[in-house]
């Protein structure tokens, strides 16, 4: 039916196994066409893993090197493509898998042999993740559409019957031309039903997906789940369809209208010869409409009408103006024409919906459809009329995905793909640069690979501003008496469509989970800085700007210094840059904005261009200087009592977190000595009590109060945080101390590389590079089964091996030096269930992420604070101050 192979995971477990390399070729040369090609593997493109490894198993022997492996809930044939072919625009939603392979994961055996499960959550096998992109084009330009569909290979079918789903009037009116041109047969859907569905999934699904617009401010609505029935969907493509919404599949068309976005567009065009759509609506932007309309005014010789609560400015009836004076067409300015023709239709779309809305007594109205466009002034517009009828008794909301709820509710209608059970915290939303090459524009082909990339970042960076500047509108005035007047803002520029940062990539990770020792999932906010404030995003972004240079030249090096690396490099910072921009711009523009968020897009953007570790030098280097002198130190630690020893620990953990290359006064303070110079010094510092100091409270609960029996924690999990020092001489100390206890250690540590952050890959060898100096870590090492080689030689006598208490490493399933707790890898979702305290390390982990987030076990937040800003914020401090944060297991009702 589609072109993805059935048991491809198969096959592919076996070739690898086989050493097969010619049918790899031949697998890698087909994934390229299908696929955009930087980012074919997981580890280059996306934080997240990408499959569904639910219920997954090994077939056969488990000690083979890399076995097969069936992965029952990852659907081998997922449908790929859909289409919804409207009057003006075809809008197209496919779907791409990725492969990953990742070699001689050293903690595949430790995770299965400690949980003893059928569920496999290594990683050295093939990984097919996905993702749906989303696409448009002009319908009156199909070739372009048909031409994008054949180089991407979307319509290969498994056998010659290839059948795409879709709908819009346009599955009826081109299903031949389909036929023809690619040899595809078009399955086509009812377009209501498709819409309908589209709108229920993206509102349960998507986080951040639905939003009021009122006075040029924007607000993402929380969506309640069991309360989203009934609302009325209106969405205004060419035309307007009017639909109540009672259920999943449970709808009816009530009403609409064909004064709709085509006659904005084809009004517009005959009255001011615009070219484009995008064109029409910027002139609006610089228009007055008052030279076009007649007001009240107008008729009222300047006065209100305030009678019957209207305005000297309220239109009385657009282009009446036109009637009275002695004026051809050309005596009209196209701006005053199109801001009268925008602001008709929106209001009597407005007006319209609001009636339909009374008359079946439903409170909450969605407006789709690509008439919206994003475009504040007409969302303003429709929402004041929506406010100005009801008198605030319906409230208009828009959808960040606005003109594809058809496309996507075509996507869903092929059955098997399990895209209707995916729940909000599986889904991640990404935004690359380079639309073309996602296929993000509605003119011209896809970008083939980075290099073409890399050209259309440099294009788009030239023409500057008209692309990248979004839609930046000033509050419209209202008069309080239904007067509207005209945009304020002048001479702004239109967000040009071209970029396409409105809407991303929508990946589907079933693997994903909610940390489950989170104390309330619902209330839970991974953003302890929300950046709504201006002041503090314009802090945050000139941060992160003024750190840019400084990456670029990291990233650089990492990949050799080569010119191809410096020209990445340029559009790496090209394409962060533009982000910032947008963002800066419109902070709401990718959902609600935090600064976990932007820290984790920096580390996207890298990716994209195939940065996959910056640091990685710098990394090696510094874990070399610390495993050198950590002899020294544990000696030095065993020498102390056990109470001095957990308090010197405590310390230790702070004073290496000063080894965050993220932080520009860190990063000046390198140069000035060596490592473990800065960390002797750092250590010295560490003045009791710290800015936040809950140790004694920890102390007590660690077994060191009066009288206190003593206690033992079951399992630690371990949030580590920076390479080097941090890890070495402050995290692993700690974990030794742990598992001297008795208590069961779990490192969880980054699933891809961001920062100078240490991943789950690296840990086993720098583990194994400590235990060589002590019994203890060698031991629970064994244990946890991070030592290979060891387990190995002691595979006589497996049972002696697991008498100590082990030691292990999990991914997080993420790649961003912050860690959203709602969405973690199934790997540590399952190591959590046995856990009675999380100790969270570092300035992302700890404080910008989850300052504020309360667990149902107990919870130790340690980190230094290495920005000003963020000490007097948070903590009213100082850079380098400390917090020790003690919670007790918060009493969760269940
Ligand atoms: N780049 C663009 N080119 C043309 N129209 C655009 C563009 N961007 C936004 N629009 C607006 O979006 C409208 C089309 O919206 P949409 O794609 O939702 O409808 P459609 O499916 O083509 O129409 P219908 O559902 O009535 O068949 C256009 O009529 C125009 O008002
Ligand atoms: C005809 C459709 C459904 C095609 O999408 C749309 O353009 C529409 O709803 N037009 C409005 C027609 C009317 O109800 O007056
Ligand atoms: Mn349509």
């Amino acid at each position: 039916m589609d072109g993805l192979k059935r048991d491809q995971l198969e096959v592919e477990a076996i070739n690898n196994a086989n050493g097969d390399t010619e049918n790899i070729t031949e697998k890698e040369d087909t994934e390229k066409e299908m696929a955009p090609p930087v980012g074919s593997s997981i580890h280059r493109s996306s934080s997240r893993p990408q499959l569904d490894l639910s219920g997954a198993a090994i077939q056969g022997n488990f000690e083979e090197r890399d076995p097969t492996i069936l992965l029952p809930n990852q659907s081998d044939d997922i449908s790929h493509l859909a289409l919804d072919i409207g009057g003006s625009l075809i809008k197209l939603v496919y779907f791409s898998r990725h492969e990953d392979r990742v070699a001689n994961d050293k903690r595949k055996m430790s995770t299965k042999e400690r949980f003893g499960v059928t569920n496999f959550y290594g990683r050295s096998f093939p990984i097919l993740g996905g993702r749906l992109h989303f696409v448009k084009f002009e319908t009156a330009k199909i070739n372009e559409c048909l031409e994008f569909i054949h180089s991407k290979q979307l319509h290969r079918g498994e056998n010659d019957n290839a059948v795409i789903k879709a709908t819009g009037g346009g599955a009826y009116k081109f299903a031949d031309l389909f036929k023809e041109k690619l040899g595809v047969v078009i399955d086509k859907e009812d377009e209501m039903h498709c819409l309908v569905a589209g709108a229920n999934f993206l509102l349960k699904a998507i986080r951040h997906e639905a939003f009021t617009h009122k006075e040029g401010h924007k607000e993402f609505v929380q969506i309640d789940h069991n309360d989203l029935y009934p609302y009325l969907l209106v969405n205004i493509g060419s035309g307007v369809s009017l639909i109540k919404v009672e259920g999943d599949g449970k709808f009816q068309r009530v009403s609409g209208t064909n004064v709709g976005g085509g006659t904005y567009w084809g009004l517009g065009r005959l009255l001011t010869k615009c070219k484009s759509f995008d064109e029409l609506l910027e002139l609006s932007q610089r228009g007055d409409n008052s030279s076009v309309d007649m007001l009240v005014g107008d008729i009222y010789g300047g006065l209100d009408y305030s009678k019957i609560g209207l305005s000297a400015s309220t239109i009385a009836s657009s282009f009446g103006k036109a009637i009275s004076e002695n004026k051809e067409i050309e005596d009209y300015r196209p701006e005053d024409i199109s801001l009268s023709l925008l602001r008709m239709i929106s209001y009597n779309i407005g007006q319209i919906s609001y009636l339909t809305a009374l008359q079946l007594g439903i409170k909450r109205i969605f407006f789709g459809g690509f008439f919206i466009r994003g475009h504040a002034y007409t969302m303003d517009t429709i929402s004041f009329a929506i406010q100005f009828w009801s008198k605030g008794g319906a409230q208009a909301m828009f959808l960040r995905h606005e003109g594809f709820l058809g496309a996507l509710g075509a996507f869903m209608s092929y059955e098997k793909h399990g895209l209707d059970d995916l729940r909000v915290h599986q889904l991640v939303e990404r935004f690359p640069m380079g639309a073309p090459y996602t296929g993000g524009t509605i003119h011209g082909p896809p970008l083939g690979d980075l290099n073409e990339k890399i050209s259309w970042m440099e294009k788009f960076v030239r023409k500057g501003i008209k692309i990248t500047a979004p839609v930046p509108m000033a509050s419209p005035k209202t008069t309080g008496l239904g007067g509207f007047e005209a945009p304020s803002s002048k001479g702004d520029a239109l967000r040009c469509d071209e970029s396409n940062l409105n809407v991303g990539v929508l990946h589907l990770v079933p693997s994903l989970e909610v940390f489950p020792l989170l104390a309330d999932p619902r209330t839970y906010e991974p953003n302890t800085i929300d950046l709504a404030d201006p002041n503090e995003l314009e802090y945050w972004f000139t941060v992160l700007s003024e750190h840019l240079p400084d990456l670029v030249d990291k990233a650089v090096a990492s990949e050799g210094g080569t010119d191809d690396a410096k020209r990445r490099g340029n559009a790496f910072a090209r394409a962060f840059s533009a982000h910032l921009a947008r963002l800066m711009e419109e902070p709401a523009a990718y959902g609600k904005l935090g600064l976990a968020y932007l820290l984790e897009l920096r580390e996207e953007c890298l990716r994209e261009f195939n940065f996959f570790d910056a640091y990685s030098t710098i990394k090696q280097r510094e874990n070399e200087a610390s495993l050198a002198v950590l002899p020294d130190l544990l000696m030095e630690l065993d020498s102390m009592s056990e109470e001095t020893r957990l308090l010197t620990l405590i310390e230790g953990v702070l004073a290496a977190n000063i080894f965050d290359w993220g932080s520009r006064a860190c990063v000046d303070l390198y140069h000035k000595g060596t490592i473990i110079e800065i960390y002797r010094m750092s250590r010295k510092k560490m003045q009791r009590p710290w800015r936040v100091d809950d140790f004694d409270a920890f102390k007590e609960r660690m077994g060191f109060g009066d009288k206190k029996p003593c206690f033992r924690h079951k399992r630690a999990l371990l949030f580590v945080d920076n390479s080097g020092a941090d890890v070495v001489l402050g995290m692993l100390p700690l974990a030794r101390e742990l598992l001297r206890r008795g208590t069961e250690v779990v490192l969880v540590a980054n699933s891809l590389p961001a920062l100078n952050d240490v991943t789950a890959m690296e840990l086993p060898e720098i583990v194994a590079e400590a235990a060589k100096h002590c019994d203890i870590l060698r031991g629970a090492a064994e244990a946890g089964g991070l030592l290979m080689d060891a387990m190995i030689n002691t595979q006589d006598n497996p049972s002696e091996k697991l008498s100590s208490t082990p030691l292990m490493v999990v991914e997080n399933g993420c790649g961003s030096p912050c860690i959203d707790l709602r969405q973690v890898s199934s790997e540590l979702a399952a190591v959590a269930k046995d856990a009675d305290l999380v100790i969270l390390e570092g300035m992302g982990r700890s404080l910008h992420t989850n300052y504020n987030a309360r667990f149902k076990c107990d919870a130790l937040k340690l980190a230094m604070v290495k920005n000003q800003r963020l000490a007097e914020k948070l903590i009213k401090g100082n850079i380098y101050d400390c917090v020790c944060r003690y919670e007790p297991a918060q009493l969760v009702e269940s």
